[in-house]
């Protein structure tokens, strides 16, 4: 339609020019000569000039006018796609200094309006309207497109998207009770951390590594273990290979506009992922998983998921796992363990936190203590928090369900996006003071008298009713898995004299709520003198980590 109605104007433009243009008849000469000789390229200008007005019009005339001011409207509906290409994960936070009195604005591209917030007041209003800005059609489509759902599956995901007994929401009450306080997500933690400090015990000597691999290779062996137990799937390390081979595709499969057969080898690694879930589905050996695990698989087979797709959303819900978990964990040892200060200070209060026991064969053992980890390293905790501050990328989306009118200001037109782009809401100078866009370890640590920043700023997790469900879980596994590198090792860069050079993040995929590691850095991990003896890990009370506006406020 569009380019048939394009082509109209243009070719009334061309005719009009070729008939009369309101000049003197020499004037109208030269210009009949000047369109004979350039017939191309004045067809083509009016062409364009026609093209553009008719773009403008179109895009202004359809704006309501009580919808958020629309921006970037240089070339219309294209300008946002230019900007986004242009600025990529910078964006957002050049629209916002540009308009920088804005508390939400429109984009428009083609076909879609994406309603943008940067004012931190408007977060909890969005929040509140789950039932018609939405959530679940985000993840249903990547569920579809990405993980390669049946059309009866997918009906069953999104035959209510908006009432609390919906899959969706159902889904979130299933699984909180396995993630939230209590001895299931203890048991969690504990299984995941033991794999991870046996795993440590095997480093006697200095060993090199590449960080991110290593960090990848260990979390997601201790993460999936804690969860799947130990029938665990990603044990095979073809499977491991196939989930390295298969996640970085998950972004573009998500965009839906490349041909399906360009990632044919990713999407064979998916399928033998996927049907090495569904075995373990049917041979029932969630059974002898985590809480989590059981809660999980209970609530889609009790809503009618046949097991072939029961294999695909676990590769969601792998994705969920350890997207995220493994770049946080990264950034967290980089940046305690590239700063010599932060070194000694995090590991000064990792040390008086270990309890010294009797331990086998007459030797002692220490207990590193997961709740103590958590209450009582303030520089720890607020480095890790700085990395979510620093590095985060989430980007909150959720569809307009139906027109609605926003704080009883903005109309949201049904169909659109609203998006609460993370790292806008990271860098606002008024919420973290004028060094917002430097790293400072101990941002987070309170001092007497000092009011805290505004909580809902720290946009981490996501938030709402689709507050991260995973982060108590992912903060007590990355902050352990710290403070037992820091307690047992020296990690020391290979290359550039022992310097620790940062990475940069731009090729970063957008489809994850961290920044990842453009380049790798090979490093030695070095027991620490006296540092290879016994060592345990307990994680009894360990309880939540309140980082987010939702447990601070509770
Ligand atoms: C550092 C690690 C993690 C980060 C940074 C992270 C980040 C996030 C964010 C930002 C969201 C909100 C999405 C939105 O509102 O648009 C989210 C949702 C979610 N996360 Fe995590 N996550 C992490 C670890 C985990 C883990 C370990 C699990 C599973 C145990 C998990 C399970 C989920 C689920 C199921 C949702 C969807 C909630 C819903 O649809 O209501 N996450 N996560």
């Amino acid at each position: 339609m569009l380019p048939a109605v394009v082509y109209a104007a243009y070719a009334s433009i061309v005719q009009g020019a070729n008939t009369t243009s309101g000049f003197s008849p020499a004037a109208d000469n030269a210009v009949s000569r000047f369109v004979a000789q350039h017939y191309a390229l004045t067809s083509t200008a009016a062409g364009l000039a026609a093209s553009y007005a008719f773009l403008w019009a179109l895009l202004h005339f359809t704006q309501d006018a009580k919808e958020p001011p629309v921006v970037f409207t240089g070339l219309p509906f294209l300008s946002p796609i230019i900007g986004a290409v242009r600025w990529s994960m910078g964006f957002y936070n050049y629209m916002r200094d540009t308009y920088p009195t804005l508390p939400v604005f429109t984009l428009r591209l083609p076909g879609l309006r994406v309603y943008v917030v940067n004012s931190t007041d408007l977060i909890p209003v969005v929040q509140r309207q789950w039932r018609t800005l939405i959530f679940p059609p985000v993840s249903a489509r990547a569920s579809e497109v990405a993980m390669g759902a049946s059309k009866e599956g997918m009906a069953i995901i999104r035959d209510d998207m908006i009432t609390e007994s919906g899959f969706m929401h159902a889904f979130g009450k299933a699984i909180h009770p396995a993630l939230s306080t209590g001895a299931a997500l203890d048991e969690l933690n504990g299984s995941a951390l033991d794999v991870l400090s046996k795993s440590l015990d095997l480093i006697q000597g200095p060993k090199r590594v590449n960080l991110f691999e290593w960090i990848r290779h260990e979390l997601l062996m201790a993460t999936t273990d804690g969860v799947y137990g130990p029938s665990n799937p990603l044990r095979d390390p073809a499977r491991e290979a196939d989930w390295i081979k298969f996640h970085p595709t998950i972004m573009f499969l998500m965009l839906n506009v490349v041909p399906l057969w360009f990632f044919h080898s990713a999407l064979a690694a998916r399928d033998r992922l996927a049907l090495d879930f569904q075995r373990y589905h049917v041979a029932g050996h969630y059974r002898q998983g985590s809480s989590y695990i059981q809660r999980w698989t209970e609530h889609f087979v009790s809503r009618g998921i046949d097991p072939v797709d029961l294999g695909r959303f676990q590769n969601a819900g792998l994705f969920a796992l350890v997207a995220n978990t493994i770049p946080t964990a990264f950034w967290t040892i980089f940046c305690v363990f590239s700063d010599p200060e932060i070194v000694s200070e995090c590991r000064e209060e990792v040390e008086r936190t270990v309890t010294v026991e009797e331990g086998v064969a007459g030797g002692k053992a220490c207990t590193i203590n997961a709740a103590r980890i958590k209450s009582s390293c303030p520089t720890l905790v607020s480095t890790f928090q700085e990395v979510f501050r620093f590095y985060g990328m989430a980007n909150s989306v959720r569809v307009v369900n139906e027109d609605h009118v926003l704080d009883g200001r903005y109309l949201l037109k049904k169909g659109g996006l609203v998006m609460i782009p993370a790292r806008v809401q990271h860098r606002l100078k008024e919420v973290w003071g004028e060094n917002a866009d430097e790293f400072d370890h101990r941002r987070f640590i309170r001092k007497p008298g000092e009011p805290r920043p505004n909580p809902i700023a720290f946009r981490g997790f996501g938030g709402g009713t689709t507050l991260c469900p995973g982060r108590h879980f992912a903060t007590t596994e990355i902050l352990v898995f710290t403070a037992m590198l820091l307690l047992r090792f020296d990690l020391v860069p290979v290359a550039d004299g022992g310097e620790w050079v940062t990475p940069t993040t731009a090729n970063s995929s957008q489809a994850e709520a961290m920044a990842q590691p453009d380049q790798e850095i090979q490093i030695e991990l070095r027991p620490r003198p006296g540092a290879v003896r016994e060592w345990r890990v307990s994680c009894e009370g360990n309880g939540e980590a309140a980082l987010v506006a939702e447990d601070l406020c509770r």
